[in-house]
């Protein structure tokens, strides 16, 4: 789930994307990048690390131009460390293309093999965006044979990009000397939506938050399969570019990727978020009388407002008991186990007179390879809890993602092959109450009925593309972001795995 975003301005667009970047920060922080278009010419800066640290007055100096785009990275194929693999794209055929990609593609092998064999293509890194970027490059050649190009033909070889691509892919591209192009998969699994400034300006992002933070109004989400164009004149032209398009967003977007402040597809994350706090709510109480429970603490950060309505609904007091450095990033995101690890201690730190004595319900939005939870069940009875409750706002985390988020390997999820009893004692805590997977998708569906459904494939193993079974997701293992953490011997896989012994 990287963050991309696009504009189109009457003034240069570097330091827009810029702010926008930031506002995308919590999509990816392995990685930023930005490229301007002047004329035809293009002009790239991009490296590893955070929106702050990638960007200098020197390189901002070095994107001119009043149509650009931008990224940041979470790695989900390819090598973490290697810069080259950081984003945008560039190939100089046709015309001059650009292009940022968040979402994973679940066919880059035979995609590989068929730009090799077929059209003539070398690909020099391990990225599937690579890949994808050559499959636009091959259609956009296929329709340019007659020129000018038109807004048409652009559209022809989306339809062709729909029919080779598998997977997950919300897509900013720019032609160059033509626009900005921008498209989604047909199932709609990654966000994206485009708005306009008051002077007419256009900008099209993974988040509407991204939107509003600039000055932007949302005009609306990026249909599932349409593709927009925007010439250089600012002129949009949008089209349905899919057979059979079905609107399922991705679940994890709610529990846990987005930021609260959003609204996608139609569905506002804060009130997503509050409604699996309500139905969370039911759980607990059939499990736990709330006379037992002195106190609601949440982990920082995302779980917030689901714990808050958790708490109002049993009628508990809510508190916070854990103080976040905000200069420690999303733990979760970051590559390797071994720094996620260290990160959840130096990241939340415990107040102690909140829980001396108490008895403390911990809420969490999600518990994945469960080294949050475990961390901080034992940071609150250092703390003097006398018993720690442990609740999560999203099902069990059973099944590896393919679409998008770093959970590839069924070995490294905690709740995959255990059941409640020994999550619960692996994470040390005296009772757990996870979310129930239904209940989840019939509040957020609440929100919004014209979603066909959800992508949530961690919590219920289907997996909405229909063309992955075990061994496409072995393959897509074997593609997973090499982290020099995780080659070393505090591997994710294997500090659970001896945990588990
Ligand atoms: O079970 P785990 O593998 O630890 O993953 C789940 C945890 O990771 C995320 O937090 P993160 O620190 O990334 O970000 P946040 O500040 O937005 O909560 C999420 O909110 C959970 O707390
Ligand atoms: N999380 C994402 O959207 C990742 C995009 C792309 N698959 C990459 O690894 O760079
Ligand atoms: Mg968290």
């Amino acid at each position: 789930m990287c963050g991309i975003v696009g504009a189109l301005s009457h003034q240069p667009v570097n330091q827009l994307l810029y702010d926008a970047l930031l506002l995308l920060q919590h999509r990816g922080q392995d990685a930023a990048g930005i490229v301007t278009m002047d004329g035809t010419k293009c002009f790239m800066h991009k490296a590893k690390g955070m929106v702050r640290d990638v960007f200098r007055t020197r390189n901002m100096r070095g994107l001119p131009g009043k149509i650009g785009l931008g990224q940041v990275r979470y790695p989900t194929a390819g090598n973490a460390h290697s810069e080259e693999e950081a984003q945008p794209f560039y190939v100089n055929a046709p015309f001059g293309l650009v292009l940022v990609h968040n979402g994973n593609l679940t066919n880059p092998s035979s995609l590989r093999e068929e730009l090799f064999a077929l059209d003539r293509r070398h690909i020099n890194t391990e990225s599937d965006t690579e890949v994808l970027i050559n499959v636009v490059a091959h259609e956009l050649e296929s329709v340019a044979r007659d020129l000018p190009l038109t807004h048409d033909a652009i559209f022809e070889a989306v339809r062709a990009v729909h029919r080779r691509l598998r997977g997950s892919y919300a897509v900013i591209a720019l032609i160059a000397g033509h626009g900005l192009l921008a498209f989604r998969d047909p199932y709609g699994i990654r966000p994206l939506c485009f708005g306009r400034g008051q002077d007419g300006e256009w900008m099209v992002a993974s988040e509407s938050v991204t939107l509003e933070g600039t000055g932007f109004k949302l005009e609306r989400d990026v249909a599932p399969g349409e593709a927009l164009f925007i010439d250089t004149q600012g002129q949009l032209h949008t089209r349905q570019c899919a057979e059979a398009p079905t609107l399922n967003p991705c679940m994890f977007e709610f529990v846990y990727l987005a930021r609260p402040d959003s609204v996608m597809d139609g569905v506002s994350v804060y009130q997503a978020r509050l409604n699996m706090g309500e139905t969370l709510a039911q759980r607990v109480l059939s499990t736990i009388p709330p006379q037992e429970i002195d106190v609601v603490i949440p982990i920082p950060e995302s779980s917030r407002p689901s714990a808050m309505q958790l708490a109002h609904r049993i009628g508990r007091p809510y508190r916070e008991g854990f103080v976040k450095n905000r200069y420690v990033g999303r733990t979760f995101i970051m590559p390797g186990q071994g720094v996620r690890k260290k990160s959840v201690r130096q990241k939340l730190n415990a107040i102690a007179q909140e829980f001396k004595g108490r008895r403390v319900l911990l809420v969490d939005d999600s518990i994945v390879r469960g080294t949050t939870s475990k961390e901080i069940v034992a940071m609150a009875r250092e703390a003097g809890a006398v018993k720690v409750y442990m609740a999560s706002a999203a099902p069990p985390v059973r099944f590896p993602n393919v679409y998008g988020i770093d959970m590839p390997t069924s070995e490294e999820l905690i709740a995959h092959g255990r059941t409640n009893e020994e999550i619960r004692a692996y994470i040390g805590a005296d009772a757990l109450i996870y979310q129930d997977v239904d209940a989840m998708k019939r509040v957020v569906a609440a929100l919004q009925p014209a979603l066909n459904g959800f992508e949530a494939s961690c919590f219920d193993g289907c997996y909405i593309t229909g063309d992955i079974g075990d061994g496409e997701i072995a393959a897509l293992q074997a593609q997973r972001p090499k982290s020099q953490d995780d080659e070393g011997t505090d591997s994710g896989r294997l500090a659970l795995q001896s945990q588990k012994e």
